[in-house]
């Protein structure tokens, strides 16, 4: 169990959604210290970082300049479209493109990135439709306030329905979200007032500042407004202190509730701005068709959404374009060409589009956009390669779309000048020696495995702790229930004088405590210095709202400064920019003390922590514990490694079949018979 990590590290395909790090029985990989950069004593570090970014900028310098231009001529064609004399069709597909994209937005967030798989999407569709067409068609209410009402009708059904389906796990949610589909799609179709199958007629065309909006040509620009500003808006929380919660969902929850994230709330979030997507979509829909009826809203609609989602990049907030385009176009033409090609009427094109689909999961699961990325990645020109900063590889930067990774730009701002920004306000670290952690009588059975035995222990502010003992002696459990990440089945936990048994790990977090996991658990597709950052997630206050408007970035300075600042102190500042998924085991095990440590710790709870680490880099990391240590921090510590225990601890805890064997100094634990009795697995 000990030598297990969550993921193959050296995979080259990265996965651009979060993978399951948080799988507790992940297999076994051997450790591999290779690309391990030696460990640096605080201070000393800052220099190569310098150098590292300065390295950095020519690679990502090019990119970005390409990336620029190609952006800008995009942004050009999308704004003369209208003006020029292409055919009303071309328009027509352009405004449906976009309309579709909103609601691939939403589930770009919702499935892509926070592994929440939603048939249901067209439903919210027909909520911001229906609202409007209802308003402004029977009653003349203005089709904006028709927006706002749909937007508001959506919230509380998105409410509601999340509140249901939300906590469900693997495939029942899914299906839960067929159901609501499905229910919500029969309740509009058989509604007197909803005008039942045939739905609502005469639906006013838009007017804004007196100008109609009635043709294709004039709604064009508001279509493309809100698909753009939505993409921006998702783009700016995917990059935020929110942004890096939310991508923990997918895969990393364990891990976000022990850094204080509730995973539960930002799973509510990301539900309720899917729904708000797909409702504006649908309210521009209702008033580009000026009729709305029960089948745009199904769902087969629905499934058609994923479906684009999974052919642009399901993760890929730019993917959601290419992937409403490209079905859109598709579709039209299949449409076409298959009755004439065939002879006879039906919807071939349906028959076509789900063998595409089957042939793109097999051959190019993660999408075109991401696809497109790795090929331009590898046209790159060499001279740019060749200016790679330490500890990056080409997949690093060819994987790095995930469009989630918009982030590097302000992260590359915040390292950049961290002089400039000013620290975190730090926690006063309690007196040295009063009793910090009072573990008491602390018991978990899992079935009739007794794991944790009535174990009973004090640490005191600012000491190191030990607590070793052989395989399977019940460490890493008794670990998971301080922290809160297991419930204990009896005994009491009391952290700084607070009693916690029961706790969740997040509110537990709150009080000071930190920790690392003996199987590494990270977000792969995110860079080593925002994997960071996301321990620092309680010393920030920045909502969903605030990032999505970009209101946010002083305090994202000061975040990414920190986790910088971290990264410096482990010696891990080269790998910042590298994705965390393509790390060794080693700088893994040393990124997660830095994210531990990001968080502002008064108790830090290791497992494992010199696990695939070099001699070298052990002692260099005792360094650091110790260097902690007299800055006022507690740890608590598993470890196999008896040499590194030996030298760092001031008192040690030694279990065996989950129960306390003795508790003493290393030299008294050294010297027991009765602990060289239990290593060696004879009697005493
Ligand atoms: N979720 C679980 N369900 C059932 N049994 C479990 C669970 N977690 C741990 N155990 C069992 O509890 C016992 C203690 O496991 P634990 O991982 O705490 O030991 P450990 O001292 O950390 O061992 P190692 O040093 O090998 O990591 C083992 O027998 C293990 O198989």
């Amino acid at each position: 169990m000990r030598d297990a990590m969550t993921h193959a590290a050296d995979t080259p395909d990265v996965p651009s959604a979060p993978s399951a790090p948080d799988a507790p029985d992940a297999p076994d990989a051997p450790d591999s210290g290779d690309s391990t950069r030696p460990l640096q004593p605080p201070g000393v570090a800052a220099a190569t970082a310098a150098a590292a970014l300065a390295g950095r900028s020519s690679t990502s310098g090019w990119k970005d300049h390409a990336g620029r231009i190609a952006a800008g001529f995009a942004l050009l064609v999308l704004a003369a479209l209208p003006l020029l004399p292409v055919p009303e069709f071309w328009i027509t597909q352009a405004n449906y493109i976009g309309m579709f994209a909103l609601v691939v937005l939403g589930l770009v967030l919702l499935t892509g990135v926070a592994g929440l798989t939603s048939f249901g999407q067209a439903a919210f569709v027909g909520l911001g439709a229906y609202t409007t067409a209802l308003l402004s068609s029977r009653y003349g209410v203005s089709p904006w306030l028709g927006l706002f009402a749909g937007l508001m009708v959506t919230l509380v059904v998105a409410l509601v329905l999340g509140w249901i389906t939300l906590r469900m796990s693997g495939h029942y949610l899914p299906l839960a979200t067929i159901a609501w589909a499905l229910s919500l799609n029969y309740t509009i179709a058989n509604l007197d007032v909803l005008g039942k199958y045939d739905g609502i007629l005469g639906v006013p065309a838009l007017e804004f500042l007196g100008v109609s909006l009635a043709d294709g040509r004039s709604i064009y620009y508001l279509i493309w407004l809100c698909a753009l500003l939505g993409a921006v808006a998702v783009r700016h929380l995917l990059d935020s202190r929110p942004g890096r919660a939310i991508r923990a969902l997918g895969g990393a929850t364990v891990m976000a509730e022990a850094m204080g994230v509730s995973t539960y709330r930002y799973k509510v979030i990301v539900f309720l701005l899917a729904a708000l997507l797909a409702s504006v979509s649908g309210w521009l829909f209702a008033h580009v068709q000026r009729t709305v009826n029960p089948s745009p809203f199904g769902l087969r609609m629905g499934i058609e959404y994923l479906f684009m989602a999974v052919v642009g990049g399901v993760s890929s907030v730019w993917g959601a374009f290419v992937g409403a385009g490209v079905f859109k176009i598709i579709e039209d033409q299949l449409k076409e060409l298959l009755p004439r090609l065939l002879g006879s009427n039906g919807n071939f094109e349906i028959i076509v589009l789900g063998v595409v689909l089957v042939l793109m999961l097999k051959y190019a699961p993660k999408g075109l956009w991401p696809a497109a990325r790795l090929l331009t990645a590898r046209l790159q020109p060499t001279r740019a390669l060749g200016h790679r900063p330490v500890g990056t590889n080409a997949n690093a930067n060819a994987n790095a779309d995930a469009d989630a990774s918009a982030q590097r730009r302000p992260h590359r701002d915040a390292v950049g000048a961290p002089s400039t920004t000013a620290a975190l306000p730090r926690r006063a670290q309690p007196a040295r020696g009063t009793p910090l952690l009072r573990v008491d009588r602390l018991r978990k059975q899992f079935g009739g495995l007794v794991a944790v035995n009535d174990v009973s222990f004090t640490l005191h502010a600012g000491e190191i702790m030990g607590l070793i003992g052989p395989n399977g002696a019940g460490k890493s459990t008794t670990f998971n229930l301080i922290s809160g990440v297991l419930s204990a089945s009896s005994g009491r936990v009391e952290m700084a004088g607070t009693p916690v048994t029961g706790w969740p790990s997040r509110r537990i977090a709150r009080l000071g405590l930190s920790r690392t996991f003996q199987h590494v658990k990270m977000i792969p597709d995110m860079t080593v210095l925002e994997n960071v950052a996301l321990g620092g997630y309680l010393r920030g206050r920045s909502g969903t709202l605030k990032a999505m408007l970009r209101l946010d970035r002083a305090e994202e300075r000061q975040l990414m400064a920190e986790a910088q600042r971290q990264l410096q102190r482990i010696g891990m500042q080269d790998h910042a920019h590298e994705l965390a998924g393509n790390l060794a085991l080693g700088p893994q095990r040393l990124m997660e003390i830095a994210r531990a440590l990001c968080s502002d710790p008064a108790l830090l709870l290791l497992d494992e922590p010199a696990a695939g680490l070099r001699l070298k880099e052990k002692q260099a990391l005792a360094d650091v514990l110790r260097q902690l240590r007299q800055e006022g921090l507690s740890i608590l510590l598993v470890e196999h490694d008896m040499d590194f225990v030996m030298g760092l601890t001031d008192r040690i805890v030694v279990m065996e079949f989950g129960t306390r064997l003795m508790e003493g100094t290393p030299q008294e634990v050294q010297a027991s018979p009765a602990v060289r009795a239990a290593y060696l697995g004879t009697e005493h």
